[in-house]
């Protein structure tokens, strides 16, 4: 039980948000083995403490965040719960001896007996996408966990019992364990969205699921021990209710994730680096690089090392530039996020990023239409060709999404503002669109994707193919049309 070191003792009591810091500082450089279930109590409880707290806590006015004292975390309660989290793991599995000349490899039985120990021990019901269930601090004084709770609670277990090759493997919306001499080995261990069947114990689908956003075609963030707690960093929610945030706690969380990111434990992270961003755009550090060079890294390294198949980098960078009405960019981002969509199937496990491409589609792009039609500018993007080849890239992308899918993507709703916003662009700049046919090798794909009718259509940047079956001499409206007939037939045939 790797536990509680001396420098850790001697940094109790926590009084202030750089002794956390400390203490994180100490297990990323000085061990080999940071220890989950202790960062992730001493955070959660820092959390609690000053999001659920008493509302009538004192509060430090004009203090320096960093000093500013926390309702003081004494180390024997920190050590209470640990040892209370220890005793319910060990109860649960009892593991061999451990004979020291061996590395003990887990089973996919202790696995499913780790993930069973913390289910079992689960309130029968509660509100599960409460904000503040992330952490074991949660789950020790509260019994609750939400779902990446759950799975960062089974891998803190495996470590509690020295099994140091279970890691957390992380898609954009979902979270499982490898493990084996190899890692090689895949299992679920917690459960996803609302009314599903939970499939602990399984390995992760190769067949049609693989196929869905919801595992990233095969190619999550598998981490490392320091990337877990990365993981744990970026679950840290700073919401006091749903307008205002702790600003000690989003100054931990951004203090943790530039020492993650210093340590070079994001480099392979996007979804992390992309948080520190949306932290330093609402406030910056000085001296760091700026937030728009954070989205820039975080889409780098979908590309670098999970083959451009993760959609949220684009939709960080996205929504940045649309908060900061750099609407051109933001089109931009958004056909890049859609070029991702495409290669996929839908599934109904992937409602999470439905709903993402479902808010920019029917909220955002109407509102920076409706922004950009009030003015006359001559800068405006109703006069940018390449705005509008990116609206169309967009809305290709969420066609071809659906095109081979068993569940389709588009209905009715989707239909009035899509065409609302294109027939905003005058003819003569929609003339100016390129829109090219190529052979469809369309190699930027998982895989060359059929429609039903064995057509295909492929895209890059800004060439818009269709293929030769459908090829007529398309033009825009046409394409309007296609889409509007389409969308009512599948409205007729519901
Ligand atoms: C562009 C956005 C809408 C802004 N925030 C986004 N997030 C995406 C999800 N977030 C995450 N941030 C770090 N790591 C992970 S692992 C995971 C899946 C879960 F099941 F484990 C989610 C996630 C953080 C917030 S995407």
């Amino acid at each position: 039980m790797a536990g509680f070191r001396d420098i850790d003792r001697a940094l109790f009591p926590i009084k202030s948000i750089t002794s956390v810091i400390e203490i994180f500082k100490h297990h990323l450089e000085r061990t080999s083995e940071p220890d989950l279930a202790l960062l992730s109590i001493i955070v959660g409880a820092v959390e609690n403490s000053l999001t659920c707290g008493r509302p009538n806590a004192p509060v430090q006015i004009c203090e320096p965040i960093e000093s500013s004292r926390l309702p003081s975390l004494e180390y024997h309660t920190i050590e209470l719960l640990y040892n209370k989290f220890y005793t319910i793991i060990k109860g649960a599995v009892d593991v061999p001896a451990k004979n020291t000349t061996k590395t003990q490899y887990a089973t996919r039985e202790l696995v499913k007996k780790v993930s069973d120990a913390v289910w079992n021990t689960l309130s029968r019901s509660y509100y599960k996408d409460r904000a503040h269930l992330q952490s074991l601090y949660s789950y020790l004084t509260g019994n609750k966990l939400d779902c990446f709770g759950v799975a960062f609670a089974v891998v803190a277990g495996c470590q509690a019992l020295g099994f140091t090759d279970v890691h957390l493997a992380l898609s954009e919306d979902h979270a499982w364990v490898v493990f084996g001499e190899t890692s090689s080995e895949t299992a679920e261990i917690t459960w996803h969205g609302k009314g599903n069947e939970d499939k602990r114990g399984q390995e992760i689908g190769k067949g049609v699921a693989a196929r869905s956003w919801l595992y990233v075609n095969n190619k999550p963030v598998i981490c490392t021990r320091a990337m877990e707690v990365a993981a744990l960093v970026s679950a840290i929610n700073p919401s006091l209710n749903a307008t205002h945030d702790a600003y000690e706690v989003a100054y931990l969380q951004q203090e943790l994730l530039w020492l993650l990111y210093d340590l070079g434990h994001l480099t392979k992270y996007p979804m992390a680096i992309g948080n520190l961003g949306d932290l330093e755009e609402i406030s910056s550090t000085s001296g760091r690089i700026p937030c728009d060079i954070l989205f820039r890294e975080a889409i780098s390294s979908a590309r670098n090392y999970y083959d451009n198949m993760h959609v949220y980098p684009y939709t960080y960078q996205g929504g940045y530039f649309y908060r900061n009405k750099m609407y051109k960019e933001a089109f931009e981002s958004w056909a890049n996020a859609s070029d991702v969509i495409r290669k996929y199937n839908y599934s109904r496990d992937d409602e999470e990023i439905y709903k993402e491409f479902l808010e920019i589609a029917n909220e955002l792009i109407p509102h920076i239409m409706k922004v950009e039609s009030s003015g006359f500018s001559a800068n405006s993007i109703l006069k940018k060709p390449e705005c509008f080849a990116c609206l169309l890239r967009f809305y290709d992308g969420i066609c071809q999404w659906e095109e081979g899918s068993a569940t389709p993507v588009l209905h009715i709703g989707w239909a009035k503002p899509l065409v609302n916003t294109i027939s905003k662009f005058d003819a003569e700049v929609r003339a100016q669109v390129n829109i090219v046919c190529e052979s469809n090798n369309g190699d930027n794909k998982m895989e060359q994707k059929t429609q039903a009718n064995g057509n295909t259509s492929c895209l890059n940047n800004n060439n818009y193919c269709i293929s030769e079956k459908e090829n007529r001499n398309n033009t825009d409206t046409d394409l309007i049309h296609a889409i509007e007939s389409k969308v009512i037939s599948d409205e007729n045939s519901e």
